[in-house]
């Protein structure tokens, strides 16, 4: 296999560096080069990736025909000859790509894991073995095969390998227990059957995964973003899958997941990322996240914008041709509301409103130099009334007063004014929580308020066509000195050729048969940034597919962005409503989605912690349970007999957190791991107050913290709402009393091997068993 991936390789770096050799003419070629090379890079990208652990296991099929497979697919998308499932009694290698032997017949040798005959790998059991005999894992180190795991699923079967599993889930607890990097790592050789299931749900409408912590929700949805686009690569490809993620640090967190399985189409972005142009980071006040989350800031702002539809105070008086005109209230009442009768986007309205204004003035103007001084007839015939009406549209006070009667607006402008003057919007209380200065960053709370803002704005067609304009003339500039480049070239390439060559000097050149002109449209055509590229900058993208890690934690108005850009309405949404923590995050499910879809979404469960110990979860279960006294957490599928503890600090919590820190690291069942390729393994997070990070920085070495934590160090310095979706092999909770419930809870079970807390206050009295265990 290998061998395979090896040639594959060397194929592809040979096409892509022939398409480099080939220089910058003629220009057709170069775009075709410019196409290859992208495409072929991403194909390497794919192959590099997976090269670490290519393969995973192998199903070996019953021979026995009485137990005929129920696969039914195809081995890899769009074989049809393959119809109709493997023989039995054949073996089928698992991995993270498909392959196939260079002969005649392309004979399969990997079967991508995302396969339907792969499936059994996941979901068989001795019970309903699906037509397989054996059931082998393979553990590899780059390309050695370190271990092998097999379990026998025809009971019948006497053949014994010599490498038995008897409980099969060896290779499960030894992902589980080994020591974390700072990264998350893919599940792909060890997806439980209820996960497989939710990967390959039918890829239709909203599905919503709940699950607790460490269930492997985040796993699930990213395994199942990979599933997606190899199931639907057709439409996913072209329109891209977009993952949403709480934080930076977590996109960070779980950004190799996908690239390890050869995916790379993919958008990992914060909800205050998905506005072209702004990548906001700054956090609001809970209040002030509370107040710009709502539904209802969806009418605000509309108000808002209504009222830059202004009327004059009292009038406008505009001088042209020696009159002076009068644009009094009333008319501008009259011309407003006829604007908004077309119930147009406010920038895309302007046009109307100018029209009506026009019109207005030009009466105006028309009654003061046409009236019949006998009659009061108008004396002017329709040709006056135009040139009129052009001198006005030529008159700069007239556009003066347009601007600011129906101002063109754009969204940064609407918010950034709206949350400096919130008063009369919204309640006063509600006002002081969100009033900043003009000039203050973006927060992440903003982000959704810009995109509403966007919406009610509209684009103003006038403006995106002199902004295209403006990038099509620089386009042709280009164009042009690529034509000139490839002008300049012609001489040495009609060196070669035959002195007496009548038709030589006649050989047509770039030049002759394109334009600069049409170049950039050929050009343009060809835009061959990836699908995720184009859509990162685009606001009305539709993505094909959009997951939500952490959902609870998304505001209304979040989701009124994110269901914008999903049109079809096809999305997998991940959270636990029981770590809710943002202020502005929404309770039940049926609250969130009944506005764009009523109850037409599907609702599944994950119920196996996978992360966190029995010991520690059972004390973090006690902590919800404090609340809600018929809380149900999810059953841990290991034990490690580690307690977690709680110690009091007599007075310098700094240096108490630091000897903690130094006991914990590395945790005592890591030990042993510490000593493999002399790298540091293990991870530590210790989970403390905002307030106290300063402080605790101070004493402690080499520690890592701020906004966006390198993960990837052995001590990580974080608040609990920074540590959401994350894990450590050992953490330690600093000042626990301080914390609210779902943030407690989250902090708790981050942890894979040990829990320590440290405190001088008074401590939950959930936690109470802890501190007995000192
Ligand atoms: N089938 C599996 N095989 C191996 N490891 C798994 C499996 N399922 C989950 N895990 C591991 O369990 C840990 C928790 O998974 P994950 O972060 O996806 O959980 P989560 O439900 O998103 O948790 P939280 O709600 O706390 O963020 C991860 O290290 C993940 O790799």
């Amino acid at each position: 296999m290998y061998a395979r991936v090896d040639a594959l390789r060397e194929d592809t770096e040979t096409s892509v560096s022939e398409a480099l050799a080939q220089g910058s003419t003629p220009m057709q070629a170069r775009l075709e080069r410019d196409i290859t090379v992208a495409e072929r890079s991403r194909q390497l990208a794919a192959l590099n990736a997976v090269d670490g652990s290519l393969c995973f296991g192998r199903i070996d099929m019953s021979p026995k025909l009485s137990d005929p497979p129920p696969l039914s697919a195809s081995l890899e998308r769009g074989d049809p000859h393959e119809q109709g499932g493997p023989p039995p009694g054949t073996s089928h290698h698992i991995g993270r790509i498909g392959l196939r032997a260079d002969d005649a017949d392309r004979t399969p040798i990997l079967i991508d894991w995302r396969a339907d005959v792969a499936r059994p790998f996941y979901l068989a059991t001795g019970h309903t073995p699906m037509g397989l005999r054996r059931r082998r894992h393979l553990t590899t180190e780059g390309r050695r095969v370190t271990a092998l795991h097999d379990e026998i699923l025809d009971l019948g079967d006497e053949t014994r390998t010599g490498h038995e599993d008897p409980t099969g889930d060896a290779v499960l607890l030894a992902a589980l227990n080994s020591a974390r990097t700072g990264r998350m790592s893919d599940i792909v050789q060890t997806i439980q059957a209820e996960q497989d299931r939710i990967i390959r749900a039918p890829h239709r409408g909203v599905l919503v995964v709940e699950g607790g912590p460490g269930t492997g929700k985040t796993a699930v949805a990213l395994h199942r973003a990979a599933y997606l686009l190899y199931e639907h690569r057709d439409l996913l490809a072209r329109r891209a899958v977009l993952i949403v993620g709480p934080n930076p640090a977590f996109l960070g967190y779980i950004g190799e997941v996908l690239p390890s399985l050869g995916e790379t189409g993919v958008l990992l972005a914060t909800v205050g990322e998905l506005f072209p142009g702004v990548r906001a980071t700054a956090k609001d006040t809970p209040e002030a996240a509370r107040v710009k989350g709502r539904a209802d800031m969806a009418d605000v702002l509309a108000d808002v914008v209504r009222d830059r539809q202004a009327l004059p105070d009292p009038v406008i008086a505009i001088e042209h041709d020696r009159e002076v005109l009068m644009l009094d209230d009333d008319l501008v009442r009259v011309a407003r509301e006829r604007t908004r009768a077309a119930d147009l986007p406010h920038n895309v309205a302007r046009e109307h409103f100018e029209g009506h204004i026009l019109n207005t003035l030009t009466d105006l103007m028309a009654e003061r130099i046409g009236t019949d001084p006998y009659d009061g007839s108008n004396l002017l015939d329709p040709s006056d009334i135009t040139q009129i009406r052009d001198e006005l549209a030529e008159n700069d006070e007239v556009w003066a007063a347009i601007d600011q009667l129906w101002p063109l607006l754009t969204p940064h402008r609407v918010v950034a004014d709206f949350l400096a003057e919130p008063d009369g919007y919204v309640s006063p209380e509600d006002a002081d929580a969100i009033r900043r200065p003009v000039t203050r960053a973006w927060t992440t709370g903003d982000v959704p308020l810009l995109d509403e803002a966007a919406e009610l704005l509209g684009r103003d067609e006038r403006t995106a066509r002199a902004a295209a304009e403006l990038e099509r003339e620089e386009q042709i500039a280009y164009a042009q000195g690529v034509l000139d480049v490839s002008y300049a070239s012609r001489t040495y390439e009609f060196d070669d050729k035959e002195e007496d060559d009548p038709e030589a000097s006649e050989v047509l050149s770039a030049h002759d048969i394109i334009d600069a002109e049409r170049f950039a449209e050929r050009q343009e055509e060809e835009d061959h940034r990836s699908a995720a590229e184009r859509a990162a900058a685009d606001r009305t993208w539709a993505f094909g597919h959009i997951i939500v890690d952490e959902a609870q934690e998304l505001s209304p108005m979040a989701w009124r962005l994110l269901m914008r850009r999903s049109p079809t309405r096809s999305m997998t949404l991940v959270g636990d409503p029981a770590q809710t923590a943002e202020e502005a995050g929404v309770g039940a499910w049926s609250d969130i989605l009944a506005p764009y879809v009523e109850d037409r979404f599907e609702r599944t469960r994950l119920g196996v912690n996978y992360r966190t110990p029995a010991e520690i979860m059972e004390l973090a279960a006690g902590v919800v349970r404090a609340e809600h006294p018929d809380f149900e957490p999810p059953s841990s599928v290991r034990s490690t007999g580690v307690r977690p503890w709680a110690r009091r600090a007599a007075a310098d919590l700094p240096a108490e957190v630091a000897k903690a820190v130094a006991e914990l690291t590395p945790s005592p069942k890591l030990s042993a791991s510490l000593e493999q390729g002399g790298a540091p393994m293990g991870r530590l997070a210790v989970i403390a107050p905002r307030d106290l990070h300063r402080s605790l920085a101070a004493r402690l070495d080499g520690v890592t913290a701020g906004a966006e934590p390198d993960l990837t160090r052995t001590v990580v310095l974080l608040d609990p709402r920074q540590a959401k979706g994350l894990e450590f092999d050992s953490v330690l909770v600093v000042e626990p009393g301080r914390f609210g419930t779902s943030d407690l809870y989250v902090a708790l079970t981050r942890a894979t091997q040990a829990l320590g807390i440290v405190h001088t206050e008074e401590l939950p009295p959930a936690l109470a068993p802890a501190a007995e265990h000192d």
